[in-house]
């Protein structure tokens, strides 16, 4: 089935403020409307393993949605981190951060988790992919010149693909592009199209 058909019936809404959300989604030729993400403290449990935080925090979003769901919506909500050295890597508070964990993952590989929540009135389902990423050596004077002029705060890893450090620093990617940007958008349009198609919407 193609877009025009697939979500004729279905309200789907993206509950985030992530421009490249709104991005990925709309290139995946889905009807969507925004809601405004509820701020969550981005905070787990501590015995949780790292795999597992994207899709814990992606609940804790869902469940930050103040309105009421019906049978024909489908909310949407996401988090992506980046794991490294086995601990989980968010957005950087600051410069200094910033700079300390590109340093960290400059000339070594690291995973990025993104998971998803889909829910509606009667059901959630719950996503998660995995992409690896190698980073080439970065100089000191690339990664000041990087977190400079893009300031990745707003970024897990303190890193955008998307972005000239992803152009000239990234060595070679495992897995989907688009799910290190912030969303897997293979699987997640599979799981709409099953979710559509088991609510029967
Ligand atoms: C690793 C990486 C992350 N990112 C972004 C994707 C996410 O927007 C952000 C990770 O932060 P998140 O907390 O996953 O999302 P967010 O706060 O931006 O948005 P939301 O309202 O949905 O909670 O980092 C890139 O754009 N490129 C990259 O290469």
């Amino acid at each position: 089935m193609t877009p025009n058909t697939l979500f004729q019936h279905t309200d789907i809404i993206l509950a985030s403020s992530s421009p490249r959300r709104r991005e990925l989604l709309a290139g995946m030729g889905v009807p969507f409307r925004i809601a405004d993400a509820y701020p969550v403290e981005e905070v787990w449990p501590a015995g949780i393993a790292p795999q597992e935080v994207p899709s814990f925090l992606a609940a804790l979003k869902s469940k930050a949605y103040p309105g009421t769901l019906t049978a024909d919506q489908i909310l949407i909500t996401a988090d992506t981190v980046v794991i490294h050295d086995g601990r989980v890597i968010g957005k950087p508070k600051n410069r200094d951060e910033a700079i300390d964990i590109l340093h960290r993952l400059s000339g070594s590989a690291h995973e990025v988790v993104t998971g998803i929540v889909l829910r509606n009135d009667r059901t959630e389902k719950h996503l998660s992919e995995t992409a690896r990423v190698v980073f080439g050596s970065l100089s000191t004077s690339e990664i000041e010149y990087y977190v400079d002029c893009y300031r990745p705060y707003d970024k897990a890893g303190a890193y955008g693909i998307q972005e000239w450090i992803g152009y000239v620093g990234i060595e070679r990617i495992e897995g989907s592009f688009y799910n290190v940007m912030g969303l897997p958008t293979r699987l997640l349009y599979a799981a709409l199209t099953d979710f559509i198609r088991t609510q029967h919407l």
